[in-house]
């Protein structure tokens, strides 16, 4: 079993390259697309939806197989094209140049997979099973969306809200410590879940850190 090291990256207005433009490839531009990264997919025929996304020009297409070379300045690399010694020829020229890549067929042979993606607002959950395949890792999502609802979201605006604010105010980093661990010790999402939270005035947030900058 691979041992994954999780990350997350920024894909804004970086190059990212599919191989093939079937539904898996589709999943992937989409991903990425929102993500704010510029993708170029490479395939002879694309999905009803993919070509939308290209005829809309969300993304680039190269309308033909794969050709060594084609790799050239990529960030990050998908090889999903529905055969198989292509991926791999794929995968071992973005070995060759140094990019990581993405393996559709057989994760393990890639350098990194795309876990099944839990998002709300600013929470993003990634989640891999490793063999025991997608649809368990989908499984763990829908069982985390029911724990993370609505109020979790208005409860990480706040917290955002609040420590965007304690870190533009507060310049001595022990004081900017002891505030966030309090923010984070006062349960707010209770209060929050409860129904006893009203939104605080940027008087009430003053006083707030004002009372709570000395132990
Ligand atoms: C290793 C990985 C590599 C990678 O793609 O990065 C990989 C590999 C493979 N998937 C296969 C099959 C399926 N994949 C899905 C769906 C998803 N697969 C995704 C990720 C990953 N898939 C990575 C591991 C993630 C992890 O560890 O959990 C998701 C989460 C994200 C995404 O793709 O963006 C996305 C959910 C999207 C969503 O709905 O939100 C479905 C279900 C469906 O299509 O409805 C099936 C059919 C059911 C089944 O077979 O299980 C096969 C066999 C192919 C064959 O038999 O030919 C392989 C090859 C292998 O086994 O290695
Ligand atoms: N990671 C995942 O979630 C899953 C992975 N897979 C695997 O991913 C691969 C793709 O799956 P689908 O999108 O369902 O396949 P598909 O058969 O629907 O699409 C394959 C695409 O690759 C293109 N293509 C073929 N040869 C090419 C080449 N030499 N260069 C560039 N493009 C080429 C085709 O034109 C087509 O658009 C398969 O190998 C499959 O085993 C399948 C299901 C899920």
């Amino acid at each position: 079993m691979v041992r994954y090291v999780p990350v997350m990256l920024n894909c804004e207005g970086q190059r990212c390259i599919i191989f093939g433009g079937g539904s898996v490839a589709e999943r992937k531009a989409g991903s990425l697309h929102q993500a704010g990264a510029s993708v170029h997919i490479i395939s002879p025929q694309l999905t009803p939806g993919l070509s939308a996304m290209a005829a809309s020009g969300d993304v680039a297409w190269t309308s033909r197989l794969y050709r060594e070379g084609d790799l050239q300045g990529a960030f990050l690399v998908y090889a999903a094209t529905g055969q198989e010694d292509i991926n791999e020829e794929i995968a071992s020229e973005a070995r060759r140049l140094g990019i990581m890549v993405n393996v559709a067929h057989r994760g393990e042979s890639g350098d990194f997979i795309s876990p099944a993606v839990l998002r709300r607002g600013r929470l993003t959950l990634a989640v891999s099973t490793a063999d025991a395949g997608p649809l368990a890792s989908l499984h763990v999502c829908r069982r985390l969306s029911e724990e993370f609802g609505e109020t979790f979201d208005a409860y990480l605006e706040f917290m955002s809200q609040m420590r965007t604010i304690i870190k533009d105010k507060i310049e001595t980093p022990s004081t900017r410590h002891r505030l966030l661990r309090k923010l984070y010790e006062q349960d707010f999402l209770r209060d929050m879940e409860q129904g006893v939270f009203t939104p605080w005035s940027m008087d009430q947030i003053d006083e707030w850190i004002t009372y709570n900058q000395e132990d």
